[in-house]
């Protein structure tokens, strides 16, 4: 009955251009989630979990009125999802105004981990500095310590950057030079070969990429004395797609030539073992599941026509899971008050606080791997490093930046056969 509801509201990036559709898949199994919850016994006894929905596509601006009718309309939510990094900043940043905790599911934007803007954001899709602790456990592992960087005029790139400086000094590591362009990378690349850099973290999004690894091509950076570190969310085939689309001058060959070698890092969202996870699922049940309900939405899964968000769908499951086992220890709390989630008001900040710390020390095994935040409400997650060995990505390993754990299969190779320099040797015979 009406009153046993615990309602809670859901901000989804589906349609429109700009940025990432995430909420295309991102909804579908949150969907999966509440199915879940609510059908899991002594989890919200006596409640069901109702999520109230719309399209923010995205737009930081249309988001923002999804929440204003959210929360100007019956009946109270107790908390808010949402994905977009530009949406969840003006979410969360206005969130504290009605005592709500926003927990996005799809923002990986550094600016977020910072707990005086966004008080009570939670996030269970990593910050984009995740890489970077696993960039410098590379670097340190090839001993390389003279690296430079090439980046897009983004803010996620240029936050990212800071961090990943900060991480060099403290390593002893040199940035030989720091580059970035807006769309057009030529001149930045020129700038690298005149600092004669070898060892490259590149930080773009995938269209740019395109772009830099043709110019790497026209100007000779790379091949066995080079080493390029990518972001792995690409797509697989990234740099064999969209060349004429994108007016790209290279062929796939040359592209390819190009890509060899080059080195990934991104952060893992899918449980990479076989264990049964909180909702009795494993993360490839979940995977099965997932496509059997997108097959039903119309996408062509058997053909590999995904929906956007795809990669991210697990951090959209566990959120909800999230909401639930917070909501779960809250109540317990509550009903020794002689209260219940039912009374909750946007200005019943007690209430607020009990919803917060119980997220807070929310962590359990999740299909996205285990689900714990930091005191920034940041997802504590691993890092996945690949490698592209004759045109296809393989994987050289994990780590776990908490325990300092990189697990390394030793399956990398370098074009020269051996380990490239991060400078030229003058060797001068005496
Ligand atoms: C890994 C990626 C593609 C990074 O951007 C996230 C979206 C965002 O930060 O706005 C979604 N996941």
């Amino acid at each position: 009955d009406a009153d046993n509801v615990l309602h809670i509201g859901g901000i989804f990036p589906i349609a429109g251009e700009g940025g990432w559709q995430g909420g295309q898949a991102c909804m579908p199994a949150v969907n999966l989630a509440l199915d879940d919850v609510n059908h899991e016994k002594n989890l919200l006894p006596g409640f069901i979990l109702k999520l109230h929905s719309n399209d923010s596509e995205c737009e930081p601006g249309l988001g923002a009125s999804v929440m204003y009718n959210l929360l100007y309309y019956k009946p109270h939510k107790l908390m808010l999802l949402a994905g977009c990094s530009t949406v969840c900043t003006t979410v969360a940043e206005a969130a504290k105004m009605w005592n709500l905790v926003v927990l996005c599911y799809g923002a990986s934007s550094p600016a977020l981990s910072d707990r005086n803007r966004f008080p009570t954001l939670f996030r269970t899709h990593p910050s984009a500095t995740v890489h970077n602790p696993t960039r410098i456990k590379l670097l340190q592992k090839f001993g390389w310590s003279r690296v430079a960087i090439l980046q897009q005029a983004e803010e996620v790139f240029i936050s990212t950057v800071e961090d990943l400086e900060a991480r060099c000094k403290e390593a002893g590591i040199e940035i030989v030079t720091r580059q970035s362009f807006l769309s057009e990378p030529t001149d930045a690349v020129r700038n690298l070969r005149r600092q004669d850099a070898r060892i490259i973290v590149g930080l773009f999004y995938v269209v740019a990429a395109r772009r830099v690894l043709c110019e790497l091509y026209h100007q000779k950076l790379y091949g066995k004395s080079y080493v390029w570190f990518f972001i792995g969310w690409y797509e697989d085939n990234w740099f064999e797609v969209n060349l004429d689309k994108e007016g790209i001058t290279c062929t796939k060959e040359q592209m390819r030539l190009a890509a060899e070698g080059h080195l990934t890092t991104e952060a893992l969202m899918w449980n990479q073992n076989n264990d049964t996870t909180i909702s009795g699922m494993t993360s490839e049940d979940f995977r099965q599941r997932l496509n059997k309900m997108l097959k039903e939405d119309g996408y062509d899964i058997d053909n590999n026509r995904y929906p956007e968000g795809y990669q991210e769908a697990p951090l959209a499951y566990d959120a909800v899971w999230s909401v639930a086992l917070a909501f779960n220890k809250t109540m317990e709390k509550l009903s020794k008050q002689g209260k219940s989630l039912k009374n909750f008001t946007y200005t019943d900040k007690e209430i607020a606080d009990e919803i917060y710390s119980a997220i807070n020390s929310t962590q359990f095994l999740g299909v996205s791997g285990f689900v714990a935040f930091s005191s920034q409400g940041d997802r504590i997650a691993l890092t996945q490093i690949e490698q592209v060995i004759d045109g296809k990505y393989v994987k050289l390993g994990y780590y776990d930046t908490q325990s300092d754990n990189l697990t390394w299969r030793n399956m990398e190779r370098w074009i020269g056969g051996k380990v490239p320099q991060d400078r030229t040797i003058i060797r001068t015979v005496l």
